[in-house]
């Protein structure tokens, strides 16, 4: 069974809430990725899952089959799950083949299969012909590759990361972004991914669950994440972005006419009410024009194709200072006085 469900879990650790009466599924051969800052609780829900740990209060289900409760608790090794973590967890005297065949050996496969089945996950992460080489002549992407080798040999159905290339250079990563696509389409396992890096969640999860102080505070398509936050905590730790105060002057469905710095556009919302709101501005959707919010540049930073302009709200009104954050072709100077338009923004809803 490689549905995942998780029922008002918690676990605490003395006098820490680790998790707080989570409830989630994770629906057969999904990708979700758990998101959010250090200590939220992602690893102990991945831990809880995998069976290193025994809850609190709550369960967890695979199927209809019950893994855990305060009461039972199905030990690891029973649950046919795969684990690959940031540290590799690879016995460093022994060579390439014989750390992926490990599972399959403790399994008492025949040895005449182990060959061509270690040979088979080599090559579909990249490493085919590296079986004997030794774990300490690899580099770290190479070593990442062996445990995720030796977790798919074992097809599992039910795959676990806990923040695999955190300890990978950027170049790495990126190729090992495409190494996990291309593993989640062949094998069709159900995942479930730990990081604290969004663009990673963003680029490889079908669903980005974002985690704080022990609870999910939004499980969504990351487009959906992204595009219409659930509340702003969300709206800050997904993408770049300014959230400023405006006022709803026309609530109107989905969507609202809102006033920022005195300059009417139209803005998404989930069903909001007239009056004081939190606006999400993404810098894409944001561009100068002749009319729009009035900003004076407070700094600008040279991105590649753009630069990222930091402007601050002309609102007197306001009080506080309010900042706004655009990608810009052209160049501008400290102190000019722009406007601008906006094609996108969304009414942050009040929770
Ligand atoms: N074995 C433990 N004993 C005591 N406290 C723990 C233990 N494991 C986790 N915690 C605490 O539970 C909370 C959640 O930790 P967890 O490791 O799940 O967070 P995380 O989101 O994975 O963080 P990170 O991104 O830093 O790995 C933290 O406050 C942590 O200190």
């Amino acid at each position: 069974m490689s549905e995942i469900r998780v029922e008002r879990l918690s676990k605490r650790f003395h006098e820490t809430a680790a998790l707080d009466a989570v409830s989630l599924g994770f629906a057969a051969g999904s990708f979700t990725a758990l998101l959010g800052p250090s200590g939220c609780g992602k690893t102990t829900m991945l831990r809880l899952i995998a069976g290193f740990e025994a809850p609190s209060e709550g369960s967890v289900f695979f199927g209809k089959e019950l893994m855990a409760d305060p009461r039972r608790q199905v030990p690891p090794e029973a649950r046919g799950v795969g684990v690959v973590f940031q540290s590799y967890a690879l016995w460093p005297h022994m060579d390439v083949a014989a750390n992926v065949a490990y599972p399959l050996k403790a399994r008492h496969v025949e040895r005449g299969a182990i060959a061509g089945r270690v040979g088979a996950v080599l090559d579909i992460v990249g490493l085919g012909g590296f079986e004997g080489r030794r774990i300490e002549e690899l580099s770290g992407g190479q070593r990442q590759r062996v445990a995720l080798a030796r977790c798919l040999v074992a097809d599992a159905r039910i795959i676990l990361f806990d923040e695999p290339l955190a300890n990978l250079d950027m170049h790495l990563r990126a190729s090992m972004v495409d190494a996990f696509r291309d593993i989640h389409r062949r094998t069709g396992a159900t995942i479930v991914y730990v990081t604290h890096d969004q663009a990673e969640a963003l680029a490889l999860a079908d669903r980005v669950a974002i985690m704080s102080r022990g609870k999910v505070l939004q499980a969504a398509a990351p487009q959906e994440v992204y595009r219409a936050p659930a509340n702003a905590t969300i709206a800050g730790f997904v993408g770049r972005g300014s959230i400023v105060a405006g006022t709803v002057v026309d609530p109107a469905g989905k969507t609202a006419t809102v006033d920022i710095a005195g300059y009417r556009l139209m803005a998404r919302s989930a069903g909001t009410s007239a009056g004081p709101a939190q606006i999400l501005l993404r810098p894409e959707a944001l561009r100068i024009s002749p009319e729009g919010i009035p900003a004076t540049v407070l700094d600008s930073i040279y991105r590649g194709p753009v630069h990222e302009v930091r402007l601050a709200l002309s609102a007197p009104e306001q009080g506080s200072r309010q900042e706004l954050l655009i990608d810009s072709t052209e160049t501008l100077a400290v102190g000019q006085k722009v406007h601008i338009a906006a094609s996108d923004a969304w009414v942050v809803p009040d929770v």
